[in-house]
């Protein structure tokens, strides 16, 4: 099979500019902390302000937005409601940009007509509601079932930051592809006149069913690396409570969700102080959690790309790709999907926010039903 140039051959990118007013290295940069504040989120931020013995890092963070960032990454788990606040009214005009999947359902299936659709699903967030303990994220049976039913009919792939080995475990369904660390372990088809054998980052192998398969995976250099940066996170930000610190194979999560507001400066500082030393990571951002991954040009978008084509399911005109996820690492592929102008992104969440995606659904207990109507559909 052939693939582009640059679907297989991830190049480094380009030196990311400095966030001058903190005098941060170009690596030590997540997303841009475009977040819209909510009244929660403000209050906290104010309350940190007023408080006594703040480390001036915490100053020094707001003036950067990275503070704000922080605090409103993941938005409240308590869905917007009408008695919650004016900002429903805001929400609801959100949905008009961004309609319910499911109310929509039949204008996305009356552009699937004739066509496949091939379905790519994140996990956290996506296919398991987040919760306080990463471990704890464990996907209901009913949810399993209803992505094993739509995977009947449908290539499907997981794609998620978590390692692919991981994400299995959670998932346990063998008829899925997967795709680990943010799409940079990809673990696909074999077939007939397979270009991806022969690539460097490529190999065959067979999977836990003795099945032969290609393994894909563009960061294997940066393997080493990560281990260390994993260890010397762990053992940095030991006293910071709450912190914990996740091996994703070729990436590293560290999470504050557990962590005090007025501890979160010393997250940050911890992390961007230990990536001073490796200029070949950076440094994104999710949901109550910082993303260390290595500087190649890869990542969820990229990873959809080559499922596809992989997956002979590139052409446009006869195939329907549609992404669900929930956080900033998945708007990647979003974005690829509405350039390619071909398929849909599905945004999951229950508070308004900047997307690429074209519909939304406000958890994963939607989700399961968008998967279920699917098979009916079918
Ligand atoms: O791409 P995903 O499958 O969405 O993975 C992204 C990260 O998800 C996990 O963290 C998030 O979910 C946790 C469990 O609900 C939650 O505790 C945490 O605050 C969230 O950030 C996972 O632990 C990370 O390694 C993934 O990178």
């Amino acid at each position: 099979m052939d693939l582009k140039p640059n679907h297989i051959s991830p190049v480094i990118t380009e030196p990311i500019p400095v966030k001058s007013r903190l005098g941060l290295p170009s690596n030590l940069m997540s997303y841009p902390p475009g977040i819209e504040l909510n009244s929660t989120t403000s209050m906290l931020f104010n309350n940190i302000q007023r408080r006594k013995n703040v480390p001036s890092k915490l100053d020094e963070l707001r003036a950067g937005g990275w503070l704000e960032a922080m605090i409103a990454c993941s938005p409240p788990r308590k869905k917007q409601t009408k008695d919650s606040d004016d900002s429903y009214e805001q929400y609801l005009t959100w949905m008009m940009k961004y309609p319910s999947a499911l109310t929509s359902f039949e204008q996305i299936t009356a552009h699937a007509k004739g066509k496949r659709i091939a379905l790519f699903l994140d996990y956290d967030g996506t296919l398991s509601p987040i919760v306080d303990n990463p471990e704890n994220a464990i996907m209901t049976d009913e949810m399993r079932t209803s992505v094993k039913n739509v995977a009947r009919y449908f290539p499907t792939a997981i794609i998620s930051g978590r390692s692919r080995d991981k994400v299995f475990e959670f998932v346990k369904l063998t008829e899925l592809y997967y795709a680990g660390s943010h799409g940079m372990d990809i673990m696909g088809p074999v077939r007939n006149n397979d270009s991806h054998g022969s690539h460097p980052n490529s190999i065959r192998t067979t999977d836990s069913q003795g099945k032969e398969v290609n393994l894909f995976q563009p960061a294997s250099e940066f393997l080493p690396m990560i281990d260390e940066v994993f260890r010397t996170l762990i053992e940095k930000t030991k006293d910071i409570k709450g912190s914990s610190v996740e091996n994703n194979k070729f990436c590293v999560s560290v999470h504050y969700r557990n962590v005090a507001v007025e501890d979160y400066g010393l997250v940050d500082q911890c992390v961007k102080e230990v990536l001073k030393n490796y200029p070949r990571l950076r440094l994104t951002s999710g949901r109550k959690v910082f993303e260390v991954r290595p500087t190649i040009d890869w990542n969820k978008g990229k990873a959809v790309e080559f499922l596809l084509e992989s997956l002979d399911l590139s052409d446009c005109n006869d195939v329907l790709p549609i992404y669900v996820g929930d956080d900033r690492t998945d708007e990647d592929a979003f974005k690829v999907l509405r350039e390619r102008k071909c398929g849909y992104g599905i945004l999951v969440s229950s508070v308004r926010k900047d997307t690429d995606a074209f519909y939304s659904l406000r958890d994963p207990s939607e989700v399961m039903e968008f998967l279920k109507s699917l098979v009916k559909w079918v």
